[in-house]
């Protein structure tokens, strides 16, 4: 199962006005569209921009994927979800760009309540009073009753959506009305006031506010593993098919550094070790490839509402050389976490010729990895 973010950022931001559209401000320091990626840290994104945003867009986020969108915002949600069409993509949340306070939390409840449907979106009940009006004088009220004002993300099952956008995508104002007009039961989750959509001037200082008031909770958590070698031609390390002269002897794949890194992410949260997820006695977990795990972490830690900011993973061995394929090691690592390249370190040292490491008995690893919530 496979989860994308489709970021629609291809509006002109008019009632917002500034020398540039509103998703391209700064907020708090950063572009709008930032911020939102961020958000949705340990998914895959495809961002949505106007034709006329792309340099900017590669200049400001040059590890985004890119989309153009077009002239209305169902037009832009349908050529991102065309542009997914051959991924393997089964569940897709829907986004505004413009909404860059969308929590970890209100994402994690979405991605449940798709457990049980093909389709989930965040809601407020109205709580203020409904009145109709006409040249600044009431002249009519409105019950609240069963009247819910509407987020994003909006979440489904993808080839529902994509099936209801060939059908319905018309003028939609958003996704849920294509899907309803598809026929397709939408679960309504509670939204969250903080996740307001940046519409005009004064929203930005309101956003600003918010961002400060957020209680940023940063864990930490470290990761040590140790696997012997044995007779064979290659190791796995950090997913890396590295040939070499003996291999590592492990229940698992024996990838020596995402064990240590997968351990340093649920240390962090306070959730066991590799051992509590997986046990070794159980023996479907024999011969696994270890992304099973690094991604079971990276779920758990979004299920908690934390996000990876970064991590080091320091490999301790005199062989094999682990220079020529750290770079590979470290993509390898940030596309199995869905995170971009620069939050991954991978390095290596010897031990001097000291010690089981020094004698060339096995490799070590150590690891720390940083989540944040937000
Ligand atoms: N053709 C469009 C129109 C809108 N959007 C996106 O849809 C979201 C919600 O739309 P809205 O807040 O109305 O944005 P704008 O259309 O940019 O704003 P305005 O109506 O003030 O011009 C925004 O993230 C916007 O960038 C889009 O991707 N493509
Ligand atoms: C999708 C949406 O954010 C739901 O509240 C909203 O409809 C999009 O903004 P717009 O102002 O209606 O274009």
């Amino acid at each position: 199962m496979t989860t994308a973010a489709i970021i629609v950022a291809a509006g002109r931001g008019t009632r917002a006005g500034g020398e540039m559209p509103k998703q391209w401000q700064l907020l708090a320091g950063k572009p709008v569209v930032q911020h939102t990626l961020e958000a949705f840290s340990g998914i895959p994104c495809v961002l949505v921009i106007h034709p006329d945003d792309r340099e900017m867009a590669e200049a400001l986020l040059p590890h985004a994927r890119i989309v153009e969108g077009g002239a209305t915002r169902a037009q832009s949600v349908r050529n991102a979800l065309e542009a997914l069409s051959d991924q393997g993509v089964t569940r897709v949340l829907i986004h505004d760009g413009a909404r860059p306070l969308v929590s970890p939390a209100l994402i994690a409840r979405l991605m449940e309540a798709l457990e049980s449907g093909p389709a989930a979106a965040p809601a407020l009940a109205v709580t203020d009073a409904l009145w109709r009006g006409a040249e600044g004088a009431v002249t009519g009220t409105q019950s609240r009753d069963g009247l819910w004002r509407a987020q994003t993300p909006q979440a489904f099952h993808y080839e529902a959506i994509l099936a209801a956008h060939r059908a319905h995508g018309a003028d939609a104002a958003d996704d849920v009305e294509v899907a309803r007009a598809a026929g397709l039961p939408v679960s309504i989750v509670e939204g969250d006031e903080d996740n307001l959509k940046l519409t005009w001037p004064g929203d930005f200082a309101r956003a600003e506010a918010i961002l400060k008031g957020r209680r940023m909770e940063i864990r930490l958590g470290n990761g040590f593993d140790v696997h012997a070698f044995t007779a064979g031609d290659h190791v796995w390390l950090c997913g890396v098919k590295v040939p070499h002269d003996k291999a590592l002897l492990g229940h698992s794949d024996a990838d020596v550094g995402m064990h240590a890194l997968t351990d340093a992410i649920y240390g962090a949260l306070a959730q066991g070790d590799i051992g509590r997820h997986f046990p070794p006695s159980d023996p479907q977990w024999k011969g696994a490839a270890s992304h099973i795990f690094l991604r079971h972490a990276i779920d758990l830690a979004l299920q908690m509402g934390f996000r990876l900011m970064n991590c080091d993973v320091t490999l301790i061995c005199e062989r094999p050389k682990v220079g020529p394929h750290a770079g590979a090691m470290q993509a390898t690592l940030a596309t199995i976490m869905g995170v971009e390249g620069h939050r991954v370190s991978v390095k290596a040292t010897t031990s001097e010729r000291l010690g089981f490491t020094g004698r060339e008995e096995g490799i070590a690893a150590i690891a720390t990895a940083t989540l944040v919530q937000a």
